[in-house]
């Protein structure tokens, strides 16, 4: 079973995550939308190189072809996404991949495809994309941690530092976060915050 970073920090291009890994990020989700496809390729290149030389995990996200190609080792696939990915290839490979869940259909789904992990979301409300789901909760989190069993949940969806402990206290083995981050003021020492705050949910 994967062993997951508390921290999961998801970056919308590689010069953020360039200037986040190197502060001590051990799980990175390159989450690139809207680029030609010849730029989101140098961007997935780069941050695997970046991520190796820090010793840090990196997700790709939505781009399994590209992470084949790149030897990239670890993608992040929504149920869309599913749809068309061929898991027996990233398998073969050696290439473990974390599934977006939303409801209990989705839930079960995933769970039959051996996930390195579930994501749960959002946990709370969240301002990065518009999506059909509210805001699921922390009762949401308990329930998705008793039924994934020993497959790791990770929460995302509007976290904060100070949202960690009951996430963490609900079963999420990890916590992933865009905005927090991306829209502060100072992205470095909110990042450190977040360094901060989950450093003591380290297993
Ligand atoms: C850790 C994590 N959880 C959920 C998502 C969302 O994936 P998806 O539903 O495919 O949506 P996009 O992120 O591709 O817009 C994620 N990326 N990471
Ligand atoms: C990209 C994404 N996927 C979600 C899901 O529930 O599948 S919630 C979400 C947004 C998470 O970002 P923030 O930390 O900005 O709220
Ligand atoms: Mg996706």
């Amino acid at each position: 079973m994967t062993q997951l970073d508390p921290f999961y920090l998801i970056v919308g291009d590689v010069a953020q995550l360039e200037r986040l890994v190197p502060l001590g990020v051990r799980l990175v989700q390159l989450r690139i939308k809207s680029l030609p496809e010849a730029d989101v390729r140098r961007q997935i290149a780069r941050a695997r190189d970046i991520c190796t030389a820090h010793r840090a995990r990196l997700v790709v996200n939505d781009y399994w072809e590209i992470a084949l190609d790149l030897h990239c080792d670890f993608v992040h696939l929504g149920q869309e996404d599913m749809d068309s990915a061929d898991l027996a290839a990233l398998r073969r490979a050696g290439v473990r991949y974390g599934l977006s869940t939303h409801d209990e259909a989705e839930l079960e789904r995933a769970l039959a495809l051996g996930p390195a992990y579930v994501a749960l979301g959002p946990v709370y409300p969240t301002r990065l994309k518009q999506m059909k789901w509210a805001a699921q909760g922390l009762d949401r989190v308990r329930d998705w941690k008793a039924r994934a069993g020993a497959t790791p949940l990770v929460g995302i969806g509007g976290l904060t530092p100070e949202r960690l402990p009951s996430l963490f206290a609900a079963g999420a083995a990890s916590a992933a976060v865009v905005t927090d981050i991306q829209q502060a003021p100072d992205p470095e020492a909110r990042c450190r915050e977040w360094l901060a705050a989950t450093r003591e949910y380290l297993r």
